[in-house]
């Protein structure tokens, strides 16, 4: 599903470049639940950005689905993580003067549904993750728990075939958090959703079944959890 080939990341600093990515590569099969985990700054959120097509390689290639999207027009691309992929943002990234209704809407307007299809579906939403009271309030209205929630939801909304996450419970309290886990858990395994997570807890590594270790832009280690590693 996620091929990345040689992946390299980097950006010019004064005189030198600074390489946030070294030559990556990676094969990640429909329906995997798969955790990035490394240091502070190895560039985890990078390859989260470039797996999501919201940030492009210097170097290497990029197969999603067995399609280079490098030779993919910007519009292609665009299309491609509107209509295939959830991203949860590290930082949010809500719309803020939509309340948290439209902010859920919008995505569905992107994919071109119905008025009707889009009310069940942001109200199937609000429900899932109680929002429902908060519905009509502005991002900067909410805590910034709540604000990951609606984050998570507007990701989910889409029912993407792929759910990048970027520390997703990062502002959770932890069950709310842990119901976050659940939700992604249950997606991949009964709806095959494959799933790549950044986090820095060993915890909710283990909710996945794989773990990819960066360290400095280049893959340190790539675990594979057995049932009994896993958590229950
Ligand atoms: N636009 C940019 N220009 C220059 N350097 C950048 C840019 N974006 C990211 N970097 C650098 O790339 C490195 C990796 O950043 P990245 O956010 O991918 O790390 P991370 O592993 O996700 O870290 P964290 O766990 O702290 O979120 C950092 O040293 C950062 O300063």
């Amino acid at each position: 599903m996620i091929k990345l080939q040689n992946i390299t990341k980097s950006y010019r600093n004064g005189f030198k470049r600074a390489f946030v990515l070294r030559r990556v590569s990676l094969e990640i099969n429909e329906g995997e639940f798969v955790t990035i985990m490394g240091p502070s700054g190895a560039g985890k959120s990078t390859l989260l950005h470039i797996m999501g097509l919201l940030d492009e390689p210097s170097d290497g290639d990029y197969l999603f689905r067995g399609e280079s999207t490098a030779s993919m027009s910007n519009k292609q691309r665009t299309e491609l993580h509107r209509t295939q992929i959830g991203f949860v943002f590290q930082a949010y990234h809500l719309i803020d003067d939509l309340t948290v209704y439209e902010n859920l809407e919008t995505p569905l307007l992107y994919k071109g549904l119905g008025r009707s299809e889009r009310k069940s579906k942001v109200a199937e939403m609000l429900d899932r993750f109680s929002l429902v009271a908060k519905q009509k309030l502005f991002p900067n209205q909410l805590s910034g728990g709540q604000q990951q929630l609606v984050g998570v939801a507007r990701a989910l909304i889409i029912e993407p075939r792929v759910i990048l996450a970027d520390e997703p419970t990062g502002n959770l309290q932890s069950q709310q958090g842990e119901d976050i886990m659940q939700t992604l858990r249950d997606l991949n395994e009964n709806d095959g959703v494959t799933i790549v997570q950044v986090t820095h807890s060993e915890k909710q590594a283990r909710y996945g079944d794989r773990i990819v270790r960066l360290v400095d832009g280049a893959v340190d280690e790539d675990l594979r959890l057995n049932a009994e590693t896993a958590a229950a």
